[in-house]
């Protein structure tokens, strides 16, 4: 079971690129960019991330993301990432963006798309890993201010796939940027916000109702509905669901609690992500072997969870069946 975790053909379809940077690359960029940390050593930083909830880990995100300072350092955040989805057989990525965190620190909004989709071609050139861009809105920040990011990032329409919401959940609802969603679909972009995560499920029918999305990010609050779950399950809206994230954040205490076994039961249409990786201790695998120990997830149920990341991406359906191919070829031989 392991093997064929780690080398059966994955997507992603929920990863923050600034949740990527790992201590080691911290390092590197503050010593390059002359920024003095808090931290001194790697262990340092490492015991520092012990979160309680959601808020005290974008404090230390937010943090951290201040390294980042010029195109190269984007583009070199982007590619160890790209390294890292070649490890864990991620053929195809789908990849959330901050711009917010960064214009907000003087940084250009065009320093944070050119160095981020440079490594992406380059990760599709020399590493074969498919990709796309979503680029999300800080939830904390006003709706006025989201509407600012969509004009500056309008000179690069063609870089961006879709339009997310992600930050502080509990408090700024999916009603606060309804207008600025609706914009969004009408330029042609697709649609995703984090619903779900800690906030209620009345979220996730918000996200859907209000704001038009194509898929939640998160979602597993879903499971305290009847209703809900009926309706993401006739309507096969898929959740990005991110294990390591949730106990990390006591969304849930232990990996045994976790809700994604029996939504995938029920007839959901879920998928597994790392979230923010370098904070949460695990990428692709690491988050689908911990599932599948403590749930006791069958061949079936992996071959399941994979295929609904290709099909619930936002590439053709061309795309979509040469990936599906791969992955049935991978069974066939395993
Ligand atoms: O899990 C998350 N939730 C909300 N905002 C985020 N920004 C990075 N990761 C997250
Ligand atoms: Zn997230």
């Amino acid at each position: 079971m392991k093997n064929f975790i780690n080398n059966i053909p994955k997507a992603e379809l929920h990863l923050h690129i600034e949740g990527t940077l790992e201590p080691e690359l911290m390092f590197k960029l503050a010593k390059r960019n002359n920024i003095k940390l808090e931290y001194k050593t790697i262990d340092e930083i490492k015991n520092a991330y012990n979160f309680t909830n959601l808020q005290s880990f974008l404090d230390i995100y937010y943090s951290g993301a201040k390294v980042l300072q010029t195109e190269q350092d984007f583009y070199d955040l982007t590619y160890e990432y790209l390294k890292k989805c070649k490890e864990n057989n991620v053929i195809h990525t789908e990849i959330f963006f901050d711009p917010q965190t960064h214009t907000a620190r003087n940084i250009d909004f065009k320093t944070v798309i050119l160095g981020i989709t440079k490594a992406l071609e380059d990760g599709k050139n020399e590493l074969a890993i498919s990709s796309k861009l979503i680029m999300c809105f800080l939830r904390h920040l006003s709706q006025e201010d989201a509407f600012k990011t969509l004009d500056e990032a309008m000179k690069f329409k063609e870089k961006i796939i879709g339009i997310g919401l992600d930050s502080s959940e509990l408090g700024n609802p999916p009603a606060k940027f309804k207008d600025v969603f609706k914009k969004a679909k009408e330029l042609g972009f697709k649609l995703v916000a984090h619903a779900g995560e800690e906030g209620s499920y009345e979220y996730i029918n918000d996200a859907l109702d209000l704001l038009n999305i194509h898929r939640i990010d998160h979602g597993v609050q879903a499971i305290n509905s009847d209703k809900l779950m009926q309706r993401l399950k006739d309507k096969q809206i898929a959740l990005t669901v991110c294990p390591l994230s949730n106990t990390k954040l006591k969304v849930f205490d232990d990996m045994k609690e976790h809700s994604i076994k029996q939504m995938l039961d029920y007839g959901l249409n879920v998928t597994v992500n790392s979230d923010d990786p370098s904070y949460f201790g695990g990428y692709m695998n690491d988050n689908f072997h911990a599932i599948t120990n403590s749930l006791n997830l069958t061949k079936e149920d992996i071959i399941k969870l994979v295929k609904n990341s290709f099909n619930s991406s936002f590439i053709t359906k061309e795309e979509k069946q040469n990936f599906i191919k791969k992955v049935d070829e991978f069974i066939k031989n395993n």
